[in-house]
């Protein structure tokens, strides 16, 4: 792999490039050039390599759905003709109704924002919904509290956002402000990832063009791109990789209106731990914690350490998770073989 080239704008190791990709490569690859997908479009991609960004030509009958923003590939030097595609160190996807494959939100992100508001749209349940998505795909999350600057005392939020999840870092800011990137500097070093998840209006363009620093004419607008898919239905793809000033690299995601589990099962335990320890203690190994005698997760609410709140929440998504996520029926079960990689 070429890292040296004098012109280079940008190093591999600065674009994300690790061992963990490195070791994928054969001694035939060193033909090749290593290239990031910054966007993905129903019929083009482009890409960033250590020269700048780069448009990906594809093979003819490749389909774009199966790559995803923060992809590493391997592409022919000059016509940047795509040969594969690296394994993945994290996946962020998400099942949508109707479709039969899950939509790829963003690949090998190191950091999860989940980025939420000092003000109404802020809630728990919906929360809980993008940290199990962020535990799932592999990556660490993070709560980003915007629109601190709007309300006199931001603590009560930081306190239910801190409770959600066991060593959860919460960071509180004012996405307009240049204080921001300090603030979140910690894990946007470089060749550092970060994805911004969270629901429309809560601040995520906002906090992209500090983070980025963009030019007042090069703003990502507010609001998300239509395009039309391959069949004819509305999808947004405003999804792009962008630099962040001095530091790594930031992916966009448009606000998702729904987002429905499925297929998060190690996700929910690690989101919801503290009722996942206390299960083992139950008479029952098939305990639903509803009503059976000798149940210690209702032993925990009785006595007050578990909100009752908090357990209603989790039966709820553990239900969903349940109904949305294939099992194995024999021989042509569709489950996924073996758990996914996660590489904290
Ligand atoms: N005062 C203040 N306003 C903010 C802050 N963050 C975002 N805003 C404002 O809130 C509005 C919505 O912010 P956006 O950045 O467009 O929200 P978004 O999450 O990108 O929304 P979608 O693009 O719909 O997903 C804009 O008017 C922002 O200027 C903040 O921390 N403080
Ligand atoms: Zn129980």
């Amino acid at each position: 792999m070429n890292n040296n080239a004098p012109s280079a704008t940008v190093t591999l190791p600065g674009l994300g490039w690790a061992p963990f990709y490195e070791e994928q490569l054969t001694p035939e690859d060193e033909e090749y050039d290593a290239l990031r997908i910054s966007s993905v479009h129903r019929s083009r991609m482009k890409g960033e390599s250590t020269h700048g960004p780069v448009r990906i030509s594809l093979p003819a009958h490749i389909n774009t759905s199966h790559f995803a923003v923060g992809d590493w590939v391997l592409a022919q030097p000059q016509s940047h003709l795509l040969v594969r595609r690296l394994e993945r160190r994290s996946l962020l996807e998400r099942q949508t109704v109707g479709a039969r494959n899950p939509q790829l939100i963003a690949a090998n992100v190191d950091t999860v924002f989940v980025v939420t508001s000092c003000n109404d749209d802020f809630n728990p349940a919906r929360l809980e919904r993008y940290l199990a998505l962020a535990n799932e795909a592999g990556t660490r999350a993070v709560i980003v509290l915007t629109k601190a600057d709007q309300v006199a005392d931001p603590a009560p939020y930081e306190a239910q956002a801190a409770a959600l999840q066991r060593e959860l870092e919460v960071v509180t800011i004012n996405a307009r402000s240049l204080d921001a990137v300090a603030a979140l500097a910690p894990w946007c070093g470089t060749g550092q990832t970060v994805a911004l998840i969270g629901s429309s209006g809560v601040g995520k363009s906002t906090l992209l063009n500090t983070l980025a620093r963009k030019s007042d004419e090069a703003k990502q607008a507010t609001g998300a791109i239509r395009e039309d898919d391959a069949k004819g239905r509305h999808t947004t793809t405003a999804r792009s990789l962008h630099r962040i000033a001095g530091g790594g690299w930031v992916i966009d995601t448009p606000g998702m209106r729904t987002l429905h589990v499925s297929d998060v099962s190690s996700g929910l335990e690690a989101l919801f731990a503290e009722i996942t320890e206390l299960a083992p203690n139950c008479r029952f190994r098939d305990c639903t914690h509803l009503h059976e005698p000798g149940c210690a997760v209702q032993a925990a609410v009785a006595a007050g350490t578990l909100d009752a709140a908090r357990l209603e929440r989790w039966r709820k998504l553990h239900e969903e998770n349940q109904q949305n996520t294939p099992t194995v029926t024999g021989a042509r079960g569709n489950k996924k073989s073996g758990p996914r990689g996660k590489f904290r």
